[in-house]
């Protein structure tokens, strides 16, 4: 996936500033920056719900523009909020994501008592989704971006409503999903997550990617910059 000098203003606020970001397959890329930063922005630029200024986007050789469907195959994504609906069950709600995400019929079947059996949701599969917790309607929403088992999974800050145990679940099957050589993203402002999860670490500071890091050890200076980067401009102000 490569994101290229892509530029995005609000009206007269820039957010994102000729960012540039190449992500291998079977790679794991975090996106860290402080709230506001324009990591949501980011992701949903590489979706295409907001479309950026400047630059471009490309999966697959495919952009975003103007086959946005095609595009979108390639896509899985869940929000910060994930949007469920309240009114059906988890079987029945895998079963229409997957319709609409075309997933063959003989498939479907299989496909779903697997997510619902990894992400130990079978014993909760008749019941309303309206009766799940935070947590369940997070796990149950990563399931529904799988479905269709896309080339890259789209994260908008992962793992902040989940218990230990289905931390460390989800990332043992994120880290699995990835070594099939798909491409997870995913953005956060959590040191730990992202020094757990990710192969690589871009911080996005200012609109741009301030530095990457391989070495997640490293990912201690980031608080550090943060912090400088936040008094610098203190003094800027005043
Ligand atoms: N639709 C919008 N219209 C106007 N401004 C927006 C819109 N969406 C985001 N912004 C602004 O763009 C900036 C970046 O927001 P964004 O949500 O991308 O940041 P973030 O890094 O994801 O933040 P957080 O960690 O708090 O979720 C913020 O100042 C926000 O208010």
């Amino acid at each position: 996936m490569i994101v290229h000098h892509v530029t995005k203003s609000y009206g007269d606020q820039s957010v994102l500033n000729q960012v540039n970001i190449t992500v291998r397959e079977g790679e794991i890329y975090g996106l860290l920056g402080p709230n506001g930063a324009g990591k949501s922005t980011l992701i949903k630029c590489i979706l295409g719900m907001v479309k950026q200024d400047e630059g471009e986007i490309i999966i697959r050789n495919c952009k975003v523009d103007p086959k946005r469907s095609n595009y979108l195959k390639n896509i899985g994504y869940v929000p910060d909020s994930p949007f469920l609906y309240n009114y059906l069950t988890p079987r029945e709600y895998l079963e229409f994501i997957s319709d609409l995400q075309g997933v063959p019929a003989g498939q479907k079947h299989n496909n779903i008592n697997y997510l619902l059996e990894q992400f130990s949701l079978l014993d909760r599969q008749d019941d309303m989704i309206s009766t799940f917790s935070h947590g369940m309607r997070h796990k149950l929403s990563v399931a529904g971006a799988i479905v269709h088992k896309p080339h890259v999974l789209l994260l908008d800050e992962p793992l902040s409503s989940f218990d230990p145990p289905t931390t460390k679940f989800m990332k043992s099957f994120l880290k699995d999903y990835a070594s099939k050589g798909n491409i997870i993203f995913m953005s956060t402002h959590l040191v730990d997550i992202a020094q757990h999860l990710c192969d690589r670490v871009g911080i996005l500071l200012n609109g741009s990617i301030l530095k990457e890091y391989k070495d997640l050890e490293d990912l201690r200076d980031f608080e550090n910059l943060i912090i400088r980067d936040m008094e610098a401009t203190n003094a800027d102000i005043s």
